[in-house]
């Protein structure tokens, strides 16, 4: 499954992509005044093969969760259950990334692909956010001692990623949105951003929910330790996501294989969603004609990933709370950018004069 999807992520379409910046130049407004909207819209058509490009809804954020076994190298202060109880609060709504949703009118699918503790689950309702079970190990292990995952487990949780952007895709999604959950998360999210990045781990590791500086310090080492030991090789992405990742990173990564061989576009949240982008960047190049920025986040690693797939993120807020929260909030700059193109007048059809 997972070759069949990589077969299938080819480049953008270059006629569609001329066709939209023919039409940005005749429609009601100074060429270029859209900005960054400009190219993104440009780059939608690639993706769709059509200009203009469907509009990009319903929208639907896929929150991958899992546990680390890191976590025992005391990398974050927060303790391992409220990866579980999050997921409870997701279910229940009562979640940043849920408010923020409601607001996007996106709905939310929370996937298990590697939580440590069972989660809570809330009583099912008709709509709301829907718990998928997918879970392939109730964490990871101590990538500072051993492999993380098996490159089996590796794959079963890219694969899940996959499944699930068909899934949402088949239920009519029209862009999927990168959430995460996973208590200790940020250090292999760094971890695959040096990796993938070739950068030293002091710039690819960041403060995550907050530690204090001995905190800081101790996770660089952990992740320096930790790529000392596995010296992953960035043309294996199955390899590094195995050694120094985590499910839901490799889940994430599927879930961008998954929304690109299908075409439809997939908008990135935070220093997680990156980091599991240049994974899927390395395992298919033109992957990244179907990702979209959605914010900086504060993590350091983020810019260094953003850099490296040439992505600009469309918001800057400093935020570092992941969840999908940044995508969300970004997601109505890309429906604007894409209905412009719909329902913006020429300068032929309203009688407005040119320069
Ligand atoms: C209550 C709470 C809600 C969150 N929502 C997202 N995260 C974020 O913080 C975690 C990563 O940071 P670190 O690597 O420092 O542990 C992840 O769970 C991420 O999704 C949360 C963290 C907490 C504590
Ligand atoms: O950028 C993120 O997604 C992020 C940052 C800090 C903690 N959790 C997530």
């Amino acid at each position: 499954m997972l070759e069949t999807t990589i077969a299938a992520i080819g480049p953008l379409d270059e006629p569609a992509m001329a066709a939209a910046r023919d039409l940005q130049g005749r429609l009601t407004k100074p060429a270029g005044s859209l900005g960054a909207l400009e190219e993104l819209s440009v780059r939608l058509a690639g993706l769709a093969g059509t200009c203009p490009p469907p509009l990009p809804e319903p929208a639907a954020v896929a929150i991958f969760a899992g546990d680390h076994g890191v976590h025992a190298q005391g990398v974050t202060p927060w303790p391992q259950e409220v990866t579980a109880q999050m997921i409870g609060n997701f279910l229940a709504g009562g979640a940043v990334v849920n408010a923020f949703a409601r607001q996007a009118g996106a709905s939310v699918t929370v996937v298990d692909v590697g939580v440590a503790t069972p989660p809570v689950t809330a009583p099912a309702a008709d709509t709301g956010p829907r718990l998928v079970e997918a879970n392939i190990r109730r964490g990871t292990r101590d990538m500072t001692v051993e492999a993380a995952l098996t490159r089996a487990e590796a794959r079963a949780a890219v694969e899940t990623g996959i499944r699930v952007a068909g899934d949402l895709i088949d239920a009519g999604a029209g862009i999927l949105l990168t959430g995460d959950m996973g208590i200790g998360n940020t250090t292999p999210a760094a971890a695959l951003v040096a990796a993938f990045g070739g950068v030293d781990p002091a710039e690819a590791t960041g403060r995550g929910t907050g530690v204090d500086d001995p905190t800081y310090r101790r996770k660089i080492e952990v992740v320096r330790a930790a790529l000392r030991r596995h010296a992953p090789d960035p043309a294996d992405p199955l390899g590094v996501l195995a050694t120094v990742g985590g499910l839901e990173h490799a889940a994430l990564a599927g879930l961008i294989l998954g929304a690109a061989a299908r075409r439809v576009p997939v908008l990135l949240d935070g220093v997680i969603a990156v980091s599991a982008a240049l994974a899927a960047a390395a395992f298919a190049p033109h992957a990244t004609g179907a990702m979209v920025a959605g914010h900086r986040s504060a993590e350091p690693g983020a810019t260094v990933a953003l850099h490296r797939l040439g992505l600009t993120p469309l918001i800057d807020l400093g935020l570092r709370l992941g969840e999908g929260t940044g995508a969300l909030l970004a997601l109505p700059v890309v429906t604007g950018a894409v209905r412009v193109l719909h329902e913006v007048a020429t300068f032929d059809s309203a009688g407005v004069a040119e320069k």
